[in-house]
Formats: structure tokens, sequence, C-alpha cells
């Protein structure tokens, strides 16, 4: 299904596509045609799980004014230094200030303001008395809790019973004591999270400049699938990776467009594909990369313009997909892509062996075939597309962090020359595998939260060795 450009043997690329390269060597010739999606600037929930490109800085200290943190009387720290539960201090109540009132009275010696949490503190207090520590303006003793104003509109005025005394500051937020005007707030490069979006909206920022989420495209070949919910017929199968790939890309922090099942025909994939580009920042297709008479991807792709990207020495080519955006360029001109098609290769692992990868359309959209087989399309986005993903976001490590565990079953068998990627459940301490080897077990993999890394030149692990182990999620 190969192009006459790549195919095995053809002049100028001799048997290049059986040449079988390592993960590392695959993903290190991905990576070096990406770089990170150019900054806009998004709506603060739009940003959630982005990195900020600017250093943010506080225009208005925070809190903006002393403020009270207690439901309570503001007070001047005099008037009730010596106040006891035996021999309460009596001050005269001059009204409320509740949390936004702006208009505040004066608290004068002898006197007290009712005052609210988060209530800006009135000129003449030095401090808040919380609630507790008097009688709420009753005469009956300490109480616990205010009376709503609606309830009891008098409580803004006549007497409150103070029975202990409150230092200068005490239950007061000073201005600022959170963080001052014009100190910085957050850096770029900090990836926004729940915590970060809190402290942007507290200092009054709606918009932020940052790394978008990449959109990738997911399409999933084959004439056998059908969309779940729907019955299946003789041979068909339910089409299980265009939902785990879409999946996966929104875990990893992109905008997942799940595009269905597209039979076996090229010109339909190839129709699919261009039409899809205009919202792709990332293309990820499955299935129909491997060695059969409908491998519909290897077809298709091979004509839709595309861009080379492996061991290519053509200096007359254009830049990868947003290599502009970037402050340097990723790829020495001895490096960089030429103008040409997709490239499909065998990998040295299990499961994912072949994989198709080509910057495709005016765009240069970087495009993954990943391999049909449930798991193994699974793993390849792991271990490819996630990384890409990240590196658009500008995303840091982009590949997950290895772990050692003791692996608690042994592994009879993994293929020599190939780097397998078993299913594991990882406790914190061991892994035991979960299923076989099969790349067609799902139910494995939906019980596993791990890989398993089996080495090149390893073939068996006995129980209790340290294994490698990618935790996921
Ligand atoms: N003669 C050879 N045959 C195969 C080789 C080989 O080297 N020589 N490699 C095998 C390996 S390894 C893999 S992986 C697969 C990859 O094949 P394709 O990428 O062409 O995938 P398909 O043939 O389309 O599908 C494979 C398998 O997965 C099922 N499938 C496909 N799409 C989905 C989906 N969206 N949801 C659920 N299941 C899906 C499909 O029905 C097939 O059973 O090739 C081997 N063959
Ligand atoms: O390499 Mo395939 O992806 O083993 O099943």
């Amino acid at each position: 299904m190969s192009s006459p450009d790549n195919a095995a043997g053809a002049p100028g690329r001799p048997a290049d596509e059986d040449r079988v390269r390592s993960v590392d060597e695959h993903l290190a010739d991905v990576l070096r045609h990406l770089t990170p999606l150019e900054p806009i600037e998004l709506q603060l929930l739009d940003a959630q799980g982005c990195v900020l490109v600017e250093d943010v800085t506080v225009p208005v200290a925070l809190p903006p004014f002393d403020n009270s943190s207690m439901d309570g009387y503001a007070v001047r720290t005099a008037d009730v230094a010596h106040a006891t539960a035996d021999d309460p201090v009596v001050l005269k109540v001059i009204g409320d200030v509740a949390a936004g009132d702006g208009d505040l009275p004066a608290v004068g010696p002898g006197e007290a303001a009712r005052i609210m949490t988060g209530a800006p503190l009135p000129p003449g207090a030095q401090a808040v008395v919380p609630v507790e520590w008097t009688d709420g303006g009753l005469g009956a003793g300490p109480v616990t809790a205010m009376r709503a104003h609606s309830a009891d509109p008098a409580g803004a005025t006549g007497q409150v019973h103070v029975y202990r005394p409150a230092d200068t500051g005490a239950h007061v937020r000073q201005r600022g004591s959170d963080v001052p005007a014009g100190e910085l707030a957050l850096a770029a490069g900090t990836r926004l999270g729940p915590p970060q979006i809190a402290l942007l909206a507290a200092i009054g920022r709606s918009r932020v400049l940052v790394r978008p989420r990449p959109r990738v495209v997911v399409i999933s070949t084959g004439s056998e699938l059908v969309q779940p919910g729907e019955a299946l017929g003789p041979g068909r199968i339910h089409d299980a990776n265009s939902f785990a790939l879409a999946a996966a890309a929104r875990e990893a922090g992109a905008i997942a467009y799940r595009v269905g099942a597209i039979a076996d025909d090229p010109a339909t994939l190839r129709s699919t594909v261009e039409d899809q580009l205009i919202r792709a920042d990332i293309v990820v297709t499955s299935g129909g990369v491997s060695v059969g008479a409908y491998d519909v991807v290897k077809e298709a792709l091979s004509s839709v313009e595309a861009t080379q990207w492996g061991d290519s020495d053509d200096e007359d080519e254009e830049p990868a997909k947003n290599a502009d955006r970037a402050a340097e360029p990723s790829a020495t001109p001895d490096e960089r892509p030429r103008t040409g098609t997709m490239e499909f290769r065998k990998l040295a692992m299990q499961p994912g062996k072949p994989q198709g990868f080509g910057l495709v359309g005016a765009d240069r959209t970087p495009l993954f075939a990943l391999p049909g087989n449930p798991v193994s399309s699974y793993v390849s986005f792991e271990l490819f597309v996630r990384p890409a993903i990240r590196t658009l976001m500008g995303l840091e490590p982009v590949r997950r962090e290895a772990v050692t565990a003791r692996c608690a079953e042994p592994i009879a068998h993994s293929p020599r020359g190939r780097r397998q990627f078993l299913r594991g459940h990882y406790d914190g301490d061991q892994v035991t595998p979960v299923g076989g080897a099969g790349s067609h077990l799902v139910k494995a993999l939906a019980h596993a939260n791990a890989l398993i890394v089996v080495p090149e030149d390893v073939t068996e692990v006995a129980a209790g060795e340290p294994v490698e182990v990618l935790p996921l999620g």
C-alpha cells in the first residue's frame, strides 16, 4: 500500500520502510518536527490546564482594603481592653457594615459597628470582636451567632456587651496581606489549575495569554466498525478506538473532535482528513496501517500532500507547522522535513509495531496513523501522541515519568528485540501484570492503571524482579 515514493527498495529510499526503528528514535523524530502552539488570549476558564506565557503582576493589593475575618463588632481596642466575662464593656452600636458596603460609619470612643466577614473595617475601629465574645446586643449573655438583619433590624442599633479584649488588628485582614500591588502573581510557564485561576480572578484578570489546547481530530478506520449503541451485524465490531483516543486526547489536555469510523475506502478517508484539517492541530487515525489488502490509511494518506519527516536531506523544504512560532527553530536545515508523503514505519515495540506519521496539508498538521488493535492504538497514543500534545501546549515533561517497581508475578515471555508494554496494576509498591500480551485485550487494559516496560533485550522477568512502570492517568 506504500506510495511509489517511499516503497521499500525505491530509488533514494532503499528499503527504508523495512528498517525497524526504536521507540526512542521514533519519538525523537516526531518531536523534532513539533513546536509549541502560538499563544492566544483566552477567557480564564478556557485557559484551564494551559501554560501561561506572560508574567502576571498584581494591579491592586489583595485584599484591596482592611477587612474583617469574623462576624462581630468593629471596636477601638482601648474601649475593650478591660472587658471580662464578669465585667463586660458596654458599647453603643452605631450601625451595620456588611460585605460590599462602601459608605462606612466612623467608630468613635465607646462605640462599635456591627461588622460582617469580608466587610471593610470602618474608620476609627482597630479590631474586630467576634460575635461569640459578646451578647449580640440581646442583653442575655454570650451568643453563638447574630440574628438575621431581616428578623431583627434593631440589631444594628442599641448596645452590645463585650466579654473579652481584642488587640489591634485582631480578626482584621490587612490590605495587601495576601499579595501587595505590583508583586508577581504568576510567572510565565505556570500551568493554570483551579488555584491559579482563583488568583487570576481575585486580582481582576478576565483573560490571560496562554498556549492553547491543541485541537485533536480522531478518526477510526475499518469497514467492520459500528458505533456503540448500534446493533452488530455479522463480522462487525463496535468502534472502541475513536472513543479511547478522543478520551486520551482530552485527558492529555487537548480539545478532542471524534469523527468516528470511516469505512475502508481511501477516497473517503482522504477527503475526510482534508475536510478535518481546518480544525486540527493534530490528526490521529487508527487502523489500516499494516500489510493487509485493505489497509486504507496507508493507501489513502500516501497521496495526501504531506511532509516527509524522517531521514530527509533536502534543504529546500518549508518549516514544520508552527515552527515560525518557536523562539528557536527545533531542527537544523539538514534535519528539516521536505514535502512528500506520509511515512509508515515498523517499530521495535509490542504492541504498536506499525506506525505512520507525517505533516499533512498546507499547515503541515501532524498526523499520527496508529495501528488498529485497540491496545496498540492506546499504547501508541501514550508513547507518541501524548508527548506531541504536551509539546504543542508547552508542557514539561512531555513523557510520562517512569517508576521502578517489583513485578508481583513472573512474565514468562517477552519478544527479543522489541520493547514490550504490558498492562499492569501498580499499587505504589509493586506491579501485577493484567491480562496477556494480546493487543485485542480491551478489558485487561480497562482494569490496568500502568504499563510495564520490558526492555528489548529482556525475554522473561522473574517474580519479585524490578521492572520499569509507567503509571497512567
Ligand atoms: N501479516 C501481518 N499482519 C499483521 C502484522 C504484520 O506485521 N504482518 N502486524 C499486526 C499488528 S502488530 C498490528 S498492530 C495490526 C495493525 O493493523 P492495522 O493498523 O492495519 O489495523 P486493522 O487491521 O484495521 O485492525 C486491527 C484489529 O483491530 C481492530 N480494530 C480496528 N479499529 C478498531 C476500532 N476503532 N475499535 C475496535 N477495534 C478496532 C480490527 O477489527 C482488527 O481486529 O496488524 C497486524 N497484522
Ligand atoms: O504491534 Mo501490534 O500493535 O502488536 O498488535
